[in-house]
């Protein structure tokens, strides 16, 4: 039977699907050199060997997890002995969140529920990887978001050195650090450091012809031909281009196609795109302030606060009135700046103030509203709660 109410409006769409995040594109333009830099990394495992510890590092959306997820794949089809597991960082705070899921990728099953500690689970990894003679290379997705209380060290030391207790488990890791400067010489230990020896590979932002030319891919073949004309793709192509992330192009140029079919037009214009981006801009906030630690939240509201009072805003100022409100060291309010800047909710920027010069926290554009939205709810799901709402509208055609 041919589905009459289902597909009744898919009139545009080829598939949805290949605009969501989570997609593998078939097609990977620009990054063949850090393809072939991250496969010489993984090659020894082939042989049965660790392989080559790599920290892949670049703004979001530049392809880090696509490349990792590219060669995983390779991996697991032609080497039953190696065992890829991904882990996203970006939920987990804590040394237990992300071995309990590399155990679940390992076993199919979370570990027992009564709770067993990080130890008992390494130990059962361990067993498994010594018993198979499996090589395990774990890539820590946005590693950066492990930085705050040693988690980060404390991960690493214990997937690197398995080998040491567990004779015949091989180990290695991958990260991706979309901050561009995770300071590990800083936050590891000496020993954590001279065992992980990760060599870098960079992700350069993507120039503005390459995002149009992965945009019309992307188009080519989730969109019926004439659907999105040039100069929609241009429109489309330049936003991307000033949020420097593509992720927000993908979810644009879907939501415009969205709001075109719903509206039963033809073709999508500019001003499907003009309706749609404040939306993006405001869903993509909401999900990352959301993503934030109480501590964080807190950090990121007095400082809406100050720039909304246009008060100043330089680290002395905003320290003193962060410690009003949540005392903290300033080793931990430079870690929580850090973190703001590395998800863009935040830019710092140096400045001269008399004589010296002075570190200015700058909050970006759109924050304020989302912090505000979050904070006059229960909780930042408020926030989230908002944008959903707007978004239900657009897709709906209300625009
Ligand atoms: N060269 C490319 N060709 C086609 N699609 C791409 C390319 N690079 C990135 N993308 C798409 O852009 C989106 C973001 O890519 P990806 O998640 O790999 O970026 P990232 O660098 O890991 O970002 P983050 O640091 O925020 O995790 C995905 O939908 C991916 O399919």
């Amino acid at each position: 039977m041919t589905p009459r109410y289902l597909m009744a409006d898919q009139a545009l769409f080829r598939d949805p699907s290949l605009f969501e995040t989570h997609h593998l594109p078939e097609v990977f333009n620009y990054r063949d050199a850090q393809l072939k830099d991250l496969a010489f990394a993984l090659r020894p495992t082939l042989y049965g060997a660790r392989p080559l510890n790599t920290l892949l590092q670049g703004p979001p959306g530049t392809g880090k997890t696509t490349a990792v997820r590219r060669l995983f794949a390779e991996v697991e089809e032609t080497t039953p002995q190696v065992v890829p597991i991904l882990v996203s960082c970006l939920g987990k705070r804590t040394t237990y969140a992300v071995l309990s899921q590399i155990y679940l990728t390992l076993f199919n099953h979370s570990p027992p529920s009564h709770g067993p500690s990080s130890s008992r689970i390494l130990s059962e990894i361990g067993d498994n990887l010594a018993r198979r003679g499996a090589v395990l290379v774990v890539c820590l997705d946005d590693a950066n978001h492990l930085v705050q209380k040693r988690v980060l060290n404390d991960v690493l030391i214990r997937i690197l050195r398995l080998h040491e207790f567990y004779p015949g488990a091989r180990t290695g890791v991958v990260m991706t650090d979309s901050s561009m400067d995770l300071p590990l010489h800083h936050i590891l230990d000496p020993s954590t450091w001279s065992s992980l020896q990760a060599s870098t590979i960079s992700f350069p932002p993507y120039s503005a012809d390459e995002v149009r030319s992965i945009l019309a891919d992307r188009v080519r073949a989730g969109v019926y031909p004439g659907v999105v004309p040039p100069a929609v793709l241009d429109d489309v192509a330049e936003r991307t281009v000033g949020t420097a992330d593509l992720r927000i192009g993908m979810d644009l140029m879907k939501g415009a196609v969205h709001h075109a079919e719903r509206a039963g037009q033809k073709t999508v214009t500019v001003g499907d795109v003009e309706t749609v981006f404040a939306v993006v801009m405001r869903t993509r906030l909401a999900s990352t302030v959301q993503t934030l630690t109480p501590t964080e939240q807190s950090v990121l509201a007095v400082l809406a606060g100050m720039a909304d009072r246009r008060e100043e805003t330089t680290s002395g100022r905003v320290y003193e009135a962060v410690t009003a409100v949540e005392p903290m060291s300033y080793t931990m309010f430079h870690e929580r700046v850090q973190r703001l800047e590395g998800l863009r909710l935040v830019r710092t920027r140096r400045r001269k103030k008399g004589q010296g010069r002075t570190r200015e926290i700058v909050v970006r554009e759109g924050v304020s509203d989302a912090v505000s939205a979050g904070s006059s709810g229960e909780s930042m799901n408020g926030c989230i709660g908002v944008a959903d709402d707007e978004k239900r509208r657009y897709e709906t055609g209300g625009g």
